[in-house]
């Protein structure tokens, strides 16, 4: 089974009204940890890629060690790139054997995104991949740089139509509320369903995107401060707003936080109750379990997405 696009997973999921997951990757613990998950539950799923994972872990590690996932796991798994900045990085995933990406145009002005996403579409399409882009901007971390809330707007629905119509482009992420990291909501959370119903209302059977979308589970924000963390007033978005969400058009759920926060809970706590151990392999074992159990928690109660292949 090689690598897939996004586009029959989508289709299905539509059709069906749940939420394929898209996990971000950067080592080899993270992706057996999620494939395995995925595996056991017989759950699509798609795994992807920062420009910050990018340079940490380099491309050819990453595409070398899904490809083994395909060929291990025998899923049929879609390699994406996440918040792609410009086409040149677009392209050199495209050329690199990634089968879907994201341009993220959405800090740039109406007109330039959709120039930029156009580009990158009439690329990516030639070379049989599917593209992801955005409309209006999150607020929150992304790439280490901080979009403040100010800066943060939500897309507009008959701009969405118009991008959509225009650049051809496969999926679009929507600004609805949700942030990236774990700092989410100050007061209650809230999310602007009124407006995603109007999207997809105007947008039939077309896939939207959910970034931002952990929920920032306490009990993992309680373990990581347990054992000497320091993560205070973290807030993520409930479970039954993204189950609510999958039934509304939005087709694909983008973790990471919830990932980044179940590892380093059980690092932190297996060297505190080990301290004397000193082989990665020690504390790796039960981190890659824990992203396991993470993601499977998510495929069965958040993107409903159990034996959809
Ligand atoms: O949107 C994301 C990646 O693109 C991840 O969002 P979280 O920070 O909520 O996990
Ligand atoms: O949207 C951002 C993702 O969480 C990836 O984060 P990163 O750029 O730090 O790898
Ligand atoms: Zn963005
Ligand atoms: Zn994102």
């Amino acid at each position: 089974m090689p690598l897939v696009t996004s586009k029959a997973m989508f289709e299905k999921a539509y059709e069906n009204q749940y939420a394929v997951g898209a996990f971000n990757v950067n080592n080899m613990e993270i992706i057996q940890g999620i494939v395995d998950a995925a595996k056991e539950e017989q759950s699509p799923l798609i795994l992807q890629v920062s420009a910050g994972a990018r340079k940490y872990a380099k491309h050819i590690y990453l595409i070398k060690l899904v490809e083994a996932a395909v060929e291990d796991s025998g899923l049929p798994i879609c390699l994406h790139l996440d918040h792609g900045d410009d086409f040149e990085i677009c392209k050199s995933c495209v050329d690199g054997g990634f089968t879907s990406v994201m341009i993220d145009g959405s800090k740039h002005s109406f007109e330039e995104n959709i120039a930029l996403t156009k580009k990158v579409v009439e690329y990516a399409h030639a070379h049989g991949v599917t593209v992801e882009a955005e409309l209006g901007r999150l607020a929150g971390v992304e790439d280490a740089v901080k979009v403040s809330s100010k800066d943060a707007s939500y897309t507009d629905p008959d701009q969405a139509v118009e991008f959509v119509e225009r650049t051809g482009v496969d999926s679009l992420a929507i600004a609805i509320g949700t942030s990236h990291g774990a700092y989410k909501f100050k007061g209650d959370p809230t999310l602007d369903f009124e407006r995603l119903e109007k999207i997809t209302k105007l947008l039939p059977q077309f896939p939207l995107v959910l970034h931002g979308a952990s929920t920032v589970l306490p009990e993992f924000v309680a373990k990581c401060n347990q054992y000497g963390g320091s993560i205070a007033g973290a807030q993520g978005v409930p479970e039954a707003m993204l189950l609510r969400a999958g039934k509304l058009g939005v087709c694909k759920i983008n973790i990471d936080t919830d990932l980044r926060l179940a590892m380093t809970a059980s690092v932190r706590e297996h060297l505190a109750v080990n301290p004397s151990d000193f082989d990665p392999r020690q504390y790796l074992k039960p981190a890659r379990e824990a992203i396991k159990a993470m993601v499977k928690h998510k495929i069965r109660n958040v993107l409903n997405s159990s034996n959809r292949l």
